[in-house]
């Protein structure tokens, strides 16, 4: 069997140019534009590239795009003082703060100082509550995209084994909640899990979120499975760098019945997500209705 390929960068494209009709619709319908802070710590250069990624697309799709960037040694009073400054600037409907921080920030303080009507992430602690107690909250964008692609798939997902490798607060566990939401049997695995193997190969839908270049093989896929490999690793390869995903594509393409790619498959939709995101939070801000298709 060869898998067919779920093509994120393509779906992605779809949701933008939706997204981009809302946003339109906000402008002349009601004078609105939304916006997207994304506030960068540091200079990770993988971390400059998707936020400089993040900007365009916003900009594309006819939001305000607003960056700061802050150098690694700023305090977190001063970060802090920031958010609290985009928390009460009505022209900001989102705010994205890119993980991870340098060590001497409090990541968790941080995040749970943005407005959780704001966190287009996801990552507060009241949008983690809702969501794990079914409630309307911001839906983490990694997650969210995989979700989309599964659903456009197969249609409905409810009453399938669903197997998340990797338990992260921002992939593996909101990816779990919203299996579960659409009532999927949903396995968690982990470092510590027993017969990692034995346990993919009861998936009908496995989610690869672990960080490890090419972990998950074809011997690991059930026949007909779907694959959504949610890793970006930068690796060498020949002497080239090469963007490789946690799941070897080749031999788990043989065995899946489909399978997203990396690049092009769950990466593209986080963006177009944290979009949809931001449209929402705008439509919520204002007590207009929510574009429908574009949250869980
Ligand atoms: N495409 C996108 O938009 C995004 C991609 N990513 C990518 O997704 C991947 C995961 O990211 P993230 O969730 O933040 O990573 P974390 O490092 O936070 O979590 C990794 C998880 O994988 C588990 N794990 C590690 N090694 C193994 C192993 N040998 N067997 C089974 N489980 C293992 C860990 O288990 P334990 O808890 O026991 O340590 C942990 O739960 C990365 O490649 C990252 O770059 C992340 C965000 C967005
Ligand atoms: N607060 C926060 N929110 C995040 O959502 C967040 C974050 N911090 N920190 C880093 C991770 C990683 N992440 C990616 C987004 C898009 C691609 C993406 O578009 N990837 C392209 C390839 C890009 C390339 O070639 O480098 C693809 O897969 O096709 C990848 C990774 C969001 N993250």
């Amino acid at each position: 069997m060869t898998a067919a390929i779920i093509d994120g960068k393509a779906f992605a494209a779809k949701v933008r140019a939706e997204v981009a009709g809302h946003v339109a619709r906000l402008k002349e319908e009601h004078g609105l534009q939304p916006g997207l802070a994304v506030v960068l710590v540091g200079e990770d250069p993988a971390s400059q590239v998707y936020v400089s990624s993040k900007g365009k697309q916003t900009v594309e799709v006819g939001m305000a795009s607003i960056e700061h960037k802050l150098p690694a040694d700023t305090s977190e009073a001063v970060l802090l003082d920031l958010i609290g400054k985009l928390n009460a600037d009505p022209k900001i409907h989102g705010i994205l703060v890119q993980l991870p921080l340098p060590a001497h920030l409090n990541s968790e303080l941080v995040i749970n100082t943005i407005d959780p009507a704001k966190d287009v992430d996801g990552f507060h602690i009241s949008n983690v509550g809702l969501l794990g107690t079914g409630q309307k909250s911001m839906v983490p964008c990694t997650p969210l995209g995989c979700l989309m692609m599964l659903r456009d798939h197969h249609g409905k997902l409810a009453g399938m084994n669903a197997v998340v490798v990797g338990r992260s607060n921002i992939v593996g566990k909101p990816m779990a909640q919203l299996l579960l939401g659409d009532s999927c049997t949903v396995t968690i695995a982990h470092s510590r899990t027993k017969d990692l193997a034995a346990v993919c190969r009861g998936a009908d839908i496995l989610v690869a979120a672990v960080g490890r270049p090419e972990m998950i093989t074809g011997d690991m896929v059930k026949p007909g499975a779907t694959v959504i490999d949610v890793g970006i690793n930068r690796i060498e390869r020949e002497g080239k760098a090469k963007l490789v995903g946690d799941v070897h594509f080749e031999s788990a393409a043989a065995v899946a019945g489909a399978i997203t790619p990396v690049p092009g498959g769950v990466g593209p939709m986080t963006i177009a997500c944290l979009l949809a995101n931001t449209l929402t939070a705008c439509c919520r801000a204002h007590g207009l209705p929510e574009p429908a298709g574009l949250t869980a």
